[in-house]
């Protein structure tokens, strides 16, 4: 523990005090059980598994295991520690609860709160009306679920610190069914699950370019307001039921079309307020944004709004190709 300590030493400032590893709670090894694969995530392999709390329980606790390979670069290593620092300081209901962290030998574990729902992006593509059954969702389910990230978000805002991959793919749900809570999961630039959604702009880090302001893509500023264009992005993603953004344009193209002012088009029967929101987000100068007390703010009123929550959901059929298709 301590020889990954001396090179970089990642103290961690969060809310204006400093942390490092010893403010994690360490979990006893023996006290976890893997039980089954949930996915590859960005460093490695994902499980769900079962954490004794104090030896003598009877019960076991489901918790998700981050894994870190024995082969790793020293590089990951920190990377994956600073992840858990990170998530450590969090202490909010739409924020996923980090347990604590087997890191006194290989394989590293961050052990993380189970969210038994799965991911929202999944979570949405599964609830799609389908002939046999129509939605089993309907708007408020789908504004709920916003009001939940907008909430993490603020949280976030408050904080100062800047997420940089707010999207559908890195919020989880407690359950599927009504009563679920959303959370913010993933604080890694997670590579997780879907590896298409990132771009590899001039060989630097994978990019998520179609969840990008221009001047994030464009000059590498990412300020609280980057998150606050994601949001709008992760908007149209939960009312799309899980599309993904600029259908069927190659991230080169979604750049210059949003440097000239394009933008994604309100997915079939998106009522007209929500609608209002997203673009709101997407404005072109970062100050111009909402902050994300503002975003809540607006989404109260569309849940007060009887035409609004009255709004059926339909799912994407013919999308209209929304990005110019030369090169
Ligand atoms: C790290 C991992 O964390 C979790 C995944 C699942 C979880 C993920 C998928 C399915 C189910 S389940 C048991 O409900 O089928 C639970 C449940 N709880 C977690 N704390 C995660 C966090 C995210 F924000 C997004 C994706 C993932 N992953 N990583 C590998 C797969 N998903």
């Amino acid at each position: 523990r301590n020889d990954l300590m001396t090179e970089t030493n990642p103290n961690y400032e969060f809310a204006g005090e400093r942390y490092t590893l010893k403010d994690l709670r360490d979990v006893p090894r023996e006290h976890l059980r893997l039980t089954r694969a949930l996915g590859q995530g960005a460093f490695g392999e994902v499980y769900e598994g079962l954490y004794k709390m104090r030896p003598g329980d009877a019960v076991e606790m489901p918790v998700a295991v981050k894994t870190l390979p024995e082969l790793s670069t020293l590089q990951a290593e920190n990377d994956f520690m600073l992840e858990a620092l990170i998530m450590g300081k969090f202490n909010h209901p739409n924020i996923v609860h980090l347990i604590g962290v087997c890191f006194d030998k290989h394989p590293r574990y961050i052990v993380l709160e189970l969210l038994s729902g799965g991911d929202l992006k999944t979570f949405l593509r599964e609830s799609r009306p389908r002939n046999d059954r129509p939605s089993a969702l309907n708007m408020k389910d789908l504004l709920m679920c916003c009001v939940d990230v907008a909430k993490g978000c603020k949280y976030l805002e408050e904080n100062r610190f800047i997420h940089r991959d707010i999207a559908a793919r890195n919020c989880l749900l407690t359950a599927k069914t009504p009563g679920r809570i959303v959370k913010i999961a993933d604080f890694g630039m997670a590579r997780e699950v879907y590896m298409s959604d990132y771009y590899r702009k001039g060989g630097k880090a994978m990019l998520p370019i179609k969840w990008m302001p221009p001047e994030a893509f464009l000059d590498g500023i990412f300020t609280t307001k980057t998150d606050v264009w994601s949001y709008g992005v992760l908007l149209w993603e939960v009312m799309s039921l899980g599309y993904m953004p600029y259908t069927g344009c190659a991230n080169r193209n979604v750049m210059s079309l949003v440097v000239s002012g394009g933008r994604l088009e309100p997915p079939p029967n998106c009522p007209s307020l929500v609608y209002a929101i997203m673009t709101s987000c997407w404005h072109p100068e970062p100050p111009q944004r909402p902050d994300f007390a503002t975003i809540l703010e607006k989404l109260a009123g569309c849940l007060q709004d009887p035409e609004t929550l009255a709004t059926p959901l339909k799912p994407m059929i013919g999308l209209t190709e929304s990005c110019s298709q030369d090169a």
